[in-house]
């Protein structure tokens, strides 16, 4: 596997488009990342099941949630390196997305201002109270 794969950007569509033109070959996609398990099946300590249950063949799926549930090691996580064939076209988006995000910040601006303007209504009220009774 040459690093230049690694780094190969897939579309989900190009993964589901890869797959079937390798309907023999097991692809899984962790942490928006590609892998080609083929070769990995029979090695795997947590069986082959565990890994064709996430085969990317008819639909997307993404293995993320399963595979950090069970606590992979980082000789696991070193281990995947090997069989990575590429990233998908997302990750690469995400600094996008989260330039994005930030541009939606100024909400919590005004869901802030929704607790403080109360807030600061019942000290008023608390002060005209206090000063009402100082008077009478
Ligand atoms: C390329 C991807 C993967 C690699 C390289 C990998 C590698 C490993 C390794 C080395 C272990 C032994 C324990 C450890 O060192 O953490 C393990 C255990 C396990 N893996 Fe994976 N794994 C991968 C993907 C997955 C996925 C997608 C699942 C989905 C559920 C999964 C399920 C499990 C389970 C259940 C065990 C526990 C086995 C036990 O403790 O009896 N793995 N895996």
């Amino acid at each position: 596997m040459t690093e230049s794969s690694k780094t190969q950007v897939f579309s989900r569509e190009a993964v589901l488009e890869l797959a079937s033109q390798n309907p023999e070959k097991y692809f899984i996609s962790i942490h928006e990342n590609v892998y080609d398990v083929t070769d990995f099946l029979d090695e795997h300590p947590g069986g082959e099941e565990a890994l064709k249950e996430y085969q990317i063949k008819d639909k997307f799926k993404d293995g993320t949630e399963s595979f950090e549930d069970v606590g992979h090691s980082m000789d696991a996580r070193d281990m995947m390196k090997k069989y990575q064939v590429g990233v998908l076209e997302h990750k690469k988006e995400q600094k996008h997305v989260s330039e994005h995000d930030r541009t939606q910040k100024p909400k919590e601006g005004v869901s802030f201002s929704f607790l403080v303007v109360p807030a600061l209504l019942l000290a008023a009220v608390g002060i005209a109270y206090q000063l009402f009774l100082n008077r009478s």
